[in-house]
């Protein structure tokens, strides 16, 4: 028999069905027959994805009360009470009696992204928010919540494109006149709202929200925060309180009488702090005498959820509370889940000057802090990086302390460092990078060190990032090194952005900073006062990173475990700090496990992205001074196929100043390097830059490469702009069909058997069904010609400045124009005079060099012109694309070639 509570349910969803269709169409009707020009309807028609910029739009469409009314015509946000009979609204009678509620099925067509509505691009709270987000790599899009009637576009298509919404101000969100059109996107699609209140000194001490069964008081000084128990937005969060005065004297608190409301966070009124009216504080979910300083809104008010905080991310709860709240309110579908690794490197064992090194009494200090550490933090082992040469180096107590290390050697991992502790990018040479690593696993066998844990790390990240090819080769032939970690990868700062990759079958892990270096040996001498480092522990940077970071792994060295031993002191607190506060769960894997494990949460972090090393100066200095930047092409010719690139490049290649790759492999002129769309750029930068030689004048002189295949992948243009930002790139277009009628003859005249079985029009017309390698040539032949596609991408990842679009057909007939036109372009000297240097060959149909016989390009090729059936084909094809094409032209302020034009009109 079917239970009240669930006929209940169905009966609700009802009701909620017919509260949406009403008040969708509604708003769609009343938003297209006012037609207002600044209110923008989605393709779907879809009320919630109107953009709505106009200062003059209607007050909400839902039936208002007199109060709203009162102030809908004069658009004030909040209302300013003093008179407690006002306060708060007694909620209407549909509001009370069939408060609609979020789809409890939600429907699955949402975009897992954060909208963010900040006040400014710089405002501190709106870059905590988006800090936090980009720490625990939530997608998010962020917006300034500028007039009072503004929402971006909601929905695409009937798909949601946002998953929550994030408003950094509770006034601009309540205060928006279209939060109506928010409210059913929020309903429809089962979306909260996190918002915030920052009180100013003008504040008045008492808000009510028009709207909102909830009174703010604002400006209050308060102590001894507590989390509720019991709250459904728990979730990482422990409750219990911290004592203490809260930071500040501008907390917001919130009262209200709707159950809906429930206090997540409550603090005490200061000494001298209590703000008018604290009396109401009976209201249901608030306890006696406490301010309610964040409130969970769980959705019987109005159908929506919400979490709002009474100040800012300035307070450490407030940070952790937020990603317990953006998780409750995605029903968990951002969320980071409770275990976290921690893996704790101690390097230097050995190394150090006398007087910074352990000695025994530290030795036993970190075997018994490691079995104390067992008990929260599961598996936990100390991992120790060793340098053979300096072993007994230090005092006559401190060599007891090595000793002492050995004779528990087994209770610790290990894992080598160079013997001397060299940065190994100073050894070009593979061989000498060898002995000095044979010599530090000599030492280890000597030892009894364990030497098959398959991790390594370098002196100061020399040669991790960068890539120094050489270690990599040296690691794995000495060590069978399969997993290292560094802090430059992609750069030191900021430390959110930093990511792991695989390089030559070694795991890079990202490693996190803990805030001890090598010369942080005394708690009273910590950088900025011993306060700073336990701010970072209670609830500060260390204790973020471990939050937002499935896996962190921290670089501590010997002499942060002798003197003060501060590595021990971080790390006790820390996971003290993390058990009181939290329900994360510690572990600790061996490095190996730890990278699998690491690569297999961020599959998308396998394949590297080179920068250049030139562009920061820390990796600068940990590359070998053998290799220079100077050897990376300033010019790229990214094709397309078939277009006349060949000559282009060889036109280039005739001006004193400008030099390509060398030929290297047997690589002839007409080869291509193809190292930003093909596995060689896996190969790393180093395999790239062997290609050219260090040009004469690095500043003047310009190395160019060619690839024309570049053009349409989907990697090279992020890939390139990641090593050559200021890239110069040339591309070459024609019509698009002639390209693919080009190539289709070009794979005809190189033997290609399925271009010579069919004909050009069966292979541009052949459909799903076809075998692999006639859709395979289709494809060859039609993909490159969307032009508008694949300039579109370069041009996310190159300013238009830096693209010069040439056109072929003009290259053919007067080459010296286009050549001049790129001289001017890339800003390359002396003058080149192209008129003189290239003749035209009648009889090879082909561009030489004056005075030599040689073609300069592929030569022009005899082949029957194209069947018209196949040109119309192409032209119907090609059409929206040559139009974007147009468009885009036309926005960067290019002329259009002639076989644009005439192709435009025929769509006339
Ligand atoms: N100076 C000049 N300007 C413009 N076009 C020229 C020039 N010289 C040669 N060609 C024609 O370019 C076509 C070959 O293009 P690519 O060199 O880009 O081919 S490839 O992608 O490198 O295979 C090839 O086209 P087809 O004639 O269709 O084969 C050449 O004729």
């Amino acid at each position: 028999m079917m239970s009240l509570a669930v006929r209940l349910r169905r009966h609700l969803r009802r009701l909620l069905l017919l509260f949406l269709s009403g008040s969708l169409l509604g708003s769609a009707y009343f938003l297209l027959s006012h037609s207002y020009p600044s209110v923008q309807l989605s393709q779907s028609g879809d009320p919630t994805s109107a953009v709505a910029s106009s200062t003059a739009l209607p007050p909400p469409y839902r039936t208002l009360n007199t109060r709203e009314k009162t102030h809908s015509n004069t658009h004030q946000q909040t209302d300013t009470h003093t008179n407690k009979h006002r306060y708060p609204d007694t909620p209407t009678a549909r509001q009370a009696d069939t408060p609609p509620q979020p789809s409890p099925d939600p429907p699955s067509s949402v975009e897992p992204v954060v909208l963010v509505l900040v006040e400014s691009q710089y405002s501190q709270l709106g870059q905590d928010i988006i800090t936090i987000l980009e720490s625990a790599r939530y997608p998010f899009r962020t917006e300034i919540a500028l007039g009072k009637a503004d929402l971006p576009p909601l929905t695409d298509q009937g798909r949601g494109r946002y998953i929550l919404v994030i408003y950094e101000s509770l006034l601009k969100y309540t205060g928006n006149w279209n939060r109506h059109l928010l409210h059913q996107y929020c309903l429809r699609y089962r979306v909260g709202i996190i918002t915030f209140h920052r009180a100013n000194q003008n504040s008045p001490p008492l808000l009510k929200l028009r709207g909102f069964p909830l009174l703010l008081r604002t400006n209050q000084v308060l102590r001894d925060a507590s989390v509720t128990s019991h709250s459904p937005v728990l979730h990482l969060t422990r409750p219990g309180t911290d004592h203490g005065p809260l930071p500040g004297d501008d907390w917001t608190t919130f009262t209200s009488n709707h159950s809906s409301y429930q206090a997540l966070v409550q603090a005490r009124p200061r000494e001298g702090g209590l703000a008018a009216g604290s009396g109401d504080t009976t209201a249901p979910g608030f306890s006696l005498g406490l301010q309610a300083t964040v409130v969970v809104d769980e959705g019987l008010w109005d159908g929506v959820r919400r979490v709002v905080f009474g100040h800012g991310l300035g307070y450490w709860l407030h940070r952790l509370l937020l990603v317990d709240a953006v998780s409750y309110l995605t029903d968990r579908k951002l969320s980071l889940g409770l275990e976290r690794h921690i893996l704790v490197d101690i390097d230097d064992i050995f190394v150090g000057k006398e007087g910074t090194r352990m000695n025994t009494a530290d030795v036993k200090a970190l075997l018994n802090t490691q079995y104390r550490l067992r008990s929260q933090i599961t598996n936990f082992t100390f991992n120790l990086g060793f340098s053979g040469k300096f072993y007994h180096t230090g005092t006559e107590q401190e060599d007891d302390g090595d000793d002492m290390l050995l004779q528990y050697v087994s209770e610790f991992w290990w894992f080598p460092h160079m013997y001397s502790h060299m940065q190994p990018h100073l050894f070009h040479n593979l061989t000498s990078l060898l002995d000095q690593m044979v010599l530090n696993k000599d030492f280890a066998l000597e030892h009894g060190i364990p030497v098959d844990q398959g991790y390594a790390v370098a002196p100061h990240h020399s040669g991790v990032y960068p890539v120094h090819v050489q270690l990599y080769e040296a690691w794995k032939e000495a060590w069978a090194i399969k997993v290292t970690s560094t802090e430059e990868y992609p750069h030191l700062k900021p430390a959110r952005y930093r990511k792991g990759f695989i390089h030559n079958d070694i795991m890079v892990l990202p490693r996190q900073t803990c805030g001890l270096f090598t010369h942080t040996i005394l708690y009273k001498d910590y950088p900025g006062g011993s306060t700073e480092l336990d701010h970072s522990i209670r609830g500060g940077e260390l204790f973020l990173t471990v939050l937002l970071n499935p896996i962190s792994v921290f670089m501590t060295h010997l002499s942060n475990y002798g003197n003060d031993r501060l590595g021990l002191y971080t790390f006790v607190h820390l996971a003290d700090f993390i058990s009181t506060w939290t329900h994360l769960q510690l572990l600790t894997l061996p490095p190996l496990q730890l990278a699998h494990r690491y690569f297999t949460l961020f599959p998308e972090q396998r394949q590297p992205l080179w920068q250049n090393p030139c562009d920061d100066k820390r990796h600068k200095d940990i590359w070998s001074k053998e290799k220079s930047c100077g050897r990376l092409p300033r010019t790229l010719v990214i094709g397309p196929q078939r277009t006349g690139t060949t000559a282009l490049h060889l036109f280039l290649l005739m001006h004193p100043s400008i030099s390509g790759p060398r030929q290297l492999d047997g690589l002839s002129p007409y080869r291509e390097v193809q190292f930003f769309n093909t596995n060689n750029y896996h190969k790393g930068i180093d395999w790239y830059m062997d290609f050219f030689s260090l040009p004469s004048n690095v500043s003047s002189d310009f190395l160019c490469e060619k690839s024309s295949s570049y053009f349409s992948s989907e990697e090279a243009p992020r890939r390139a702009a990641a090593l050559l930002p200021k890239a110069k790139i040339l591309t070459l277009l024609i019509n698009p069909s002639d390209r693919a009628y080009s190539w289709y003859q070009h794979q005809r005249a190189v033997g290609e058997h399925v271009a010579l079985r069919f004909s050009f029009y069966k292979v541009i017309s052949a459909g799903h069904e076809a075998a692999a390698d006639l859709r395979s040539l289709q494809n060859h032949c039609l993909t490159p010609g969307l032009y508008s596609t694949h300039l579109g991408r370069w041009l996310q990842h190159y300013p238009a400045n830096q693209l010069l679009i040439l056109d072929g057909q003009q290259l053919s007939s007067d080459p010296a124009a286009v050549m001049n036109e790129v001289q001017k372009f890339l800003g390359v000297t002396p003058h080149f005079n192209y008129s003189q240097a290239l003749m035209f060959d009648q009889q090879k149909g082909c561009w030489r060099e004056a005075g030599r016989t040689k073609c300069l390009g592929n030569k022009e090729r005899k082949y029957p012109v194209m069947e018209p059936e196949a040109r119309s084909f192409l032209s119907r094809y090609y059409r929206e694309h040559n139009i974007n094409l147009s468009q885009l032209l036309h926005q960067l302020g290019k002329p259009l070639p002639s076989w644009l034009r005439e192709e435009l009109q025929k769509v006339r």
